[in-house]
């Protein structure tokens, strides 16, 4: 691999351009930072440079700072891996410049590289660049002055919105906003770009330091207004993640002291948030996700991924469905099949509610909601199957008719075609026994809503072809979502290190701990619901029946609680029927950075959806349609008839514990688990698990210093 380095060249007009050069992204390594120091000094001394353009090579101006640096900071405890890239960089040798600068922006230009451009006296992009500032994803706020010179560029209110929900914007809106000059094609980029800072040299075009503007700003007052606005979003959002109010504190201080001001304070708390113990869990989930899908023996030996043009989904239930719809997102023609037609015309009405519901929530167009729903079609036969690349099975968690079903699979699919079983808890050989083609047979396990939740657990068992896994992963990406191959066991990556979990929390309250207080005290934690309110969603039949699945799987470390039973002797049998398909795999809403609020919004919109009715809606809370759940206070004698049965309080006495002690009783077991889970080889390496738990689980990301002060782990 080319090592980094920054190239410079000067034209016979007198610029100099200087290419970032580190693929894929342009990363702001150390010798890049140092090598742009270094060129810009260069052309600043050489007499025949006028102006200087800057840029970045392959079509992609800069992914930002190197997120490795802070890894080895994290490493090393040595903060003195960080350069002072911020003044004597940014300020000193771009902004400060006695020659006109240009940044030539295409591709992207993120965090740091957006900050290197905003520098610049001007920025030409090409058509849709990406540009935006997600350092907040990773524990820490922009630290090249970026949190002092968007706000001055675009104005307050936006720029507060794009730092704390890290989403970036596309060229187009950025030249609204005023972050970018002009677009031009990517052909006529740095020649316009030239020519722009050459036109600067020449006073035809402002010669504009953006830390000096203040135009866009407003007065103090109006500043101050919206800051405040957006610390108590803020405190109500994301309350345990200090990224978020350090980067409003940094911005007001460059407004009230002044943007250099500003720029050294921007520094100076970057420095203190990157040994956070939330950037070193975030980062860590930077770089596991993008390790995520480099499996040995499958990705890194020459294969190539085939083609998945149709596939088929046998079942159309709410997982068969919500597949189906994934694949046809993703542009995959589907066929549904189911064994009646009413069952076929309520998978398909579901498939085009979930579709609609998209364009309702302006996440689709409705072209491309019309072009997806053109590529399925419900079957009541396999006749169809006969060109089918992957046929992925949703039926029933009934391991006769997955048998079955499997058997008449190998008979009609084409030989290649790749025979996939969504079950969460059937394993795959026995789903695979009666048939001679097991080294094609493998899970695909969604969780639901299957067309939202980003994991995919691919099961793959000793006979599993790499071609097979392969295929998988890639049609995993297509159709969006984060694909981790894990092992053939009882429970698979997630459900099996998340068994113990509600586990935990019965023997607590069978030992006299209050249910409300185990809620509130996991919810603290970062959870987006506490264990109990998520057995109320699911439903007591699916927590009965999973308990059940993993008795008789884990019988050496299973505690067998009274309570559920009861609940449901007292006719309550948790709350929601639509809330229930998403217990069944373990997971309700993801909740990482920057999308917290987005999919807090679907988990708010789902707990509507299920309120009382088809399942009888008595649970430990009582739901009323507006508002949050509310304790049921006549749970308690139903919880003390199962302390009563149980009997393990120490002398009949509510044990005393600390709230500490309380979330370290639910999520101990789940990390001894976690250990099982990686010994057995269930998952090729723990980060792997790391993303499964956020993913699946909706573990908080930024809480992995949990794990690492447990264990003093070194999270590399
Ligand atoms: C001081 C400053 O304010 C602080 C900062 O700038 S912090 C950095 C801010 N920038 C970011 O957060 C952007 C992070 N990167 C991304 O979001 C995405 O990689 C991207 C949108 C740039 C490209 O996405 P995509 O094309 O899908 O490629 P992706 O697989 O993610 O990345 C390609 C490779 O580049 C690496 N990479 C991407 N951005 C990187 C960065 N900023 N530092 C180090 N490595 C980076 C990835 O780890 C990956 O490496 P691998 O091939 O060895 O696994």
């Amino acid at each position: 691999m080319a090592l980094p380095k920054v190239d410079f060249e000067v034209g016979a007009d007198g610029v100099a351009v200087i290419t970032m050069c580190n693929p894929p992204v342009n990363a702001l390594a150390i010798p890049i930072i140092m090598g742009l120091k270094n060129r810009f000094d260069e052309a600043a001394r050489r007499n025949d440079v006028k102006a200087i353009v800057l840029t970045g090579k392959g079509g992609r101006f800069s992914g930002g700072f190197d997120i490795s640096v802070m890894q080895k900071v994290h490493r090393t405890g040595d903060s003195s891996h960080l350069p002072d890239v911020s003044v004597e960089l940014v300020v000193n040798s771009i902004e400060d410049s006695k020659k006109p600068v240009v940044a030539a922006v295409a591709g992207l230009a993120l965090g740091g590289g957006l900050e290197l451009a905003m520098g610049c006296h001007a920025r030409i992009a090409a058509p849709r660049a990406q540009l935006g500032l997600p350092e907040l994803t990773l524990g820490i706020i922009p630290g090249f002055g970026g949190t002092q010179r968007l706000p001055r560029l675009i104005g307050l209110s936006k720029a507060v919105e794009m730092m704390l929900t890290s989403k970036p914007i596309t060229s187009e809106e950025g030249r609204k906003l005023g972050l970018i000059d002009a677009i031009v094609s990517s052909e006529e980029l740095l020649k316009a770009s030239r020519l722009w800072a050459l036109e600067i040299g020449e006073r035809c075009k402002p010669w504009v330091r953006s830390l000096h503007r203040t135009d866009k700003i407003g007065s103090l007052s109006e500043a101050r207004e919206v800051l405040r606005t957006a610390r108590q979003q803020v405190k109500k959002t994301v309350p345990h993640l200090p990224q978020q109010l350090a980067c409003v504190d940094v911005i007001e201080h460059g407004i009230v002291h002044g943007g250099y001001s500003g720029v050294l304070k921007e520094a100076e708390v970057f420095k203190q948030l990157v040994v956070s113990d939330t950037a070193k869990g975030l980062i860590n989930v930077f770089f596991s996700q993008r390790a995520i899908s480099k499996v040995p023996g499958v990705t890194d030996i020459g294969l190539k991924p085939r083609n998945v043009k149709k596939a088929a989904v046998i079942g159309g239930g709410l997982m068969g469905s919500g597949i189906a719809t994934a694949l046809i997102l993703g542009n995959i023609h589907v066929i549904l099949k189911e064994i009646n037609p009413e069952f076929l015309l309520k998978g398909i009405k579901t498939i085009e509610a979930n579709v609609n519901g998209l364009v309702r929530r302006g996440k689709l167009t409705k072209q491309k909601a019309d072009a997806a729903l053109s590529l399925l079609r419900g079957v009541l036969d396999y006749s169809e199957f006969k060109d089918v690349d992957l046929v992925i099975e949703a039926v029933i968690e009934n391991i006769s008719l997955k048998q079955t079903i499997f058997s008449d699979l190998e008979k009609i699919c084409p030989p290649h075609c790749i025979l996939a079983s969504n079950t969460s808890t059937i394993d795959l050989d026995v789903v695979g026994k009666t048939t001679s083609s097991q080294n094609r047979i493998a899970g695909a396990h969604f969780f639901s809503p299957a067309h939202i939740m980003p994991l995919l657990e691919i099961i793959r068992t000793d006979k599993t072809s790499a071609q097979v896994i392969l295929d998988l992963i890639t049609v995993g990406k297509i159709i969006k979502k984060t694909p981790v191959v894990v092992g053939n066991c009882t429970g698979f990556a997630v459900n099996k290190t998340f068994f113990p979990y509600s586990q935990g929390a019965h023997l607590l309250v069978n030992l006299g701990v209050d249910v409300f207080r185990i809620d509130t005290l996991i919810r603290n934690f970062g959870f987006p619901i506490g264990p109990f309110q998520l057995q109320d969603l699911a439903g007591y039949g699916v927590a009965v029946a999973t308990s059940k699945v993993f008795a008789d799987a884990f019988s050496d470390r299973i505690f067998k609680s009274p309570l559920l039973d009861l609940l449901i002797k007292s006719g309550r049998n948790g709350n929601s029927v639509s809330m229930r398909f998403f217990f069944f795999n373990n997971s309700y809403f993801l909740c990482t950075g920057n999308i917290l609020c987005e999919y807090n919004q679907l988990f708010l919109t789902l707990a509507i959806s299920a309120l009382p009715g088809k399942n009888n809606g008595k649970g430990y809370y009582i739901y009323e349609k507006a508002g949050k759940p509310k304790p049921d206070p006549s749970i308690l004698p139903i919880i003390e008839e199962s302390r009563r049965l149980c009997n393990i309080m120490p002398n009949g006495k509510p044990i005393s514990v600390t709230d500490q002690e309380i979330v370290e009783m639910i999520l101990f077991p789940v990390v001894n688990e976690a250990c099982r889970v990686l010994e057995d080889g269930v998952v090729i390496r723990a980060s792997d698990l790391d993303i499964a738990s956020v993913l699946g689980m909706s573990f908080p990301n930024y809480r992995f210093d949990f794990l690492y002060s447990l264990f003093k782990i070194d999270n590399n």
